[in-house]
């Protein structure tokens, strides 16, 4: 049966930053495309939105445009650092969140249509096909780690895993399709640096990654001229796939196109944004300061984040540092760390607890980025065209920056050797020899922002993902609210 109304999509990340600023640019996209949008977050995250930004009025410009919260299981004053989400995900999140999910949809008005589920939430494809429901998953890490997830069986069906205590970590593997002639096993995700693919953590990863080709379609944060090889491999497993990336830069082009105010008024945070950094950056010289920043997640030992501090004073570059609250971790915690650095840095850099990143990786006075290589952070740099240094943290950022450094060579991967010495002569390379690493990512900046400019692939990706989602709620029968 037809429906005379815009089809109503549900968009459900996971309560992580990095999840979210994706999945809620998604959701304006699908809102301009005149489609009705429920964004389901986390109690605790809605909740920061609504202290730290404007995502309330900004989205009151869409009508149907709704927030509804869920719990993710765990109390609101519980901690959630570092790892947290991977340890208590199956005991606790997967099933509560389950639960909450479908009753959720059993009950909105007027039903969902179709699920924009987050790509490592496999139960939210349980639960559309349960109830009927179409659904997409969106995989917000890169198609680089997708594919190394993906492909995790097989490396170690071909006893290339797992990585033996006296390994050569610079030793090729050969069985990732794709990636023959550039992945290490120091490149593969952190989790495989486990002594026994038992490891749930393992198991998990390679669940959640081969569930999502269950779903009808994956979308994916990237160009296809930036991952074509490996969206080909990834197609063999999951016939429909949109590439529709850089969302940021897909959804700061069609915000253009509409005449609406430039996005950067808007931003999806969940840390208050310190924007006096910005007036810093005004008084420097173009392209003579190093960002550096670690995304959401990855926290650091106060040893390292002095070893990083001594190798940025002891390079020629002026530095921007975020310290996140909670970064630090050990007993000394990290006010002291802060303040002493804060202190005896004045001249050379100026550290805040949280920047606005785009602005930051956009302004003139910045030349380069330390960067933990999470996949947003990633793409935000490659858009506005930084070199990046990588100092991966987890997940799938092991790969991202050998991809950064070997096949984009856009930057320098630090993995492993973060010394104070290596820190110290990569930001020279970088800032001051400026090598050719600032002319590359100036050219594949214009080739990705073209894939987001009318007729590029990402555009027309999303073009096509938007008439499928509409084709496919016409073909999708009006299901029965719960009474
Ligand atoms: O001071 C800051 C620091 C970061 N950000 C933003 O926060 C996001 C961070 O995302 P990302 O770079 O992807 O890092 P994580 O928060 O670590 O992201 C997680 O999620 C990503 C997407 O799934 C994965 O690629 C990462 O490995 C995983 O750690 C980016 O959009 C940044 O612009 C700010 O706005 N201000
Ligand atoms: C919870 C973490 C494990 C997988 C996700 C991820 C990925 O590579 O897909 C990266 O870090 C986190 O965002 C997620």
């Amino acid at each position: 049966m037809g429906k005379d109304r815009s089809p109503h999509v549900l968009v459900f990340p996971i309560p992580l930053q990095g999840h979210i600023n994706s999945m809620i640019k998604l959701a304006e996209l699908l809102a301009l495309a005149g489609f009705r949008l429920t964004f389901l977050n986390s109690d605790l995250n809605h909740n920061r939105l609504l202290k730290f930004t404007n995502f309330a009025t900004h989205f009151a410009r869409y009508p149907g445009f709704e927030f509804k919260t869920i719990t993710d299981g765990l109390p609101l004053d519980h901690p959630r650092s570092g790892n947290w989400f991977m340890e208590m995900y199956e005991q606790v999140i997967e099933t509560k969140m389950k639960q909450n999910l479908r009753e959720m949809l059993l009950n909105i008005s007027p039903p969902v249509d179709c699920i924009i589920g987050d790509g490592f939430l496999g139960f939210s494809i349980d639960v559309a096909k349960e109830l009927g429901i179409p659904i997409i998953c969106f995989r917000t890490s890169s198609p680089h780690g997708f594919w190394a997830y993906y492909s995790i069986p097989d490396i170690i069906q071909a006893g290339e895993l797992p990585i033996k205590g006296s390994e050569d970590m610079d030793r090729l593997i050969t069985t990732v399709p794709g990636m023959e002639t550039y992945l290490r096993c120091r490149d593969l995700p952190s989790f495989c640096r486990a002594p026994d693919m038992e490891d749930p953590i393992i198991k998990l990863v390679v669940k959640e990654t081969r569930r999502s080709t269950q779903a009808d379609a994956l979308i994916l944060n990237t160009t296809e001229e930036l991952d074509g090889p490996i969206l080909s491999q990834i197609c063999t497993k999951c016939p429909t796939v949109y590439a529709i990336g850089p969302i940021n830069a897909q959804l700061n082009t069609r915000l253009k196109a509409e005449h609406r105010e430039p996005h950067d008024h808007f931003s999806n945070t969940l840390w208050e944004e310190d924007e006096s950094c910005i007036s810093w950056l005004d008084k420097q010289p173009n392209r003579s300061v190093i960002y550096v920043s670690f995304g959401s997640i990855t926290s650091m030992s106060r040893e390292k984040l002095v070893e990083l501090w001594y190798g940025l004073i002891n390079s020629k570059a002026k530095f921007l540092l975020v310290v996140r609250p909670n970064f630090v971790t050990g007993d000394e915690g990290e006010d002291d760390v802060v303040c002493e650095l804060l202190e005896k840095t004045k001249d050379r850099g100026y550290t805040v607890h949280w920047a606005p990143q785009e602005a930051v990786l956009n302004h003139p006075a910045v030349g380069g980025f330390l960067t933990h290589s999470g996949w947003n952070s990633t793409l935000e740099s490659i858009v506005a065209g930084v070199p990046m240094i990588c100092w991966p943290y987890f997940a799938d950022q092991q790969v991202n920056s050998r991809a950064v450094s070997e096949v984009w060579k856009i930057g320098l991967d630090m993995k492993d050797v973060c010394d104070r010495k290596t820190v110290e002569k990569m930001v020279n390379d970088v800032m001051v020899d400026q090598k050719e690493f600032s002319k590359s990512a100036t050219e594949l900046s214009q080739v990705t922002n073209r894939s987001v400019s009318v007729g590029g692939s990402s555009y027309n990706n999303l073009d096509r993902l938007v008439e499928d989602i509409r084709v496919m709620c016409l073909k999708t029968p009006q299901k029965m609210m719960a009474s």
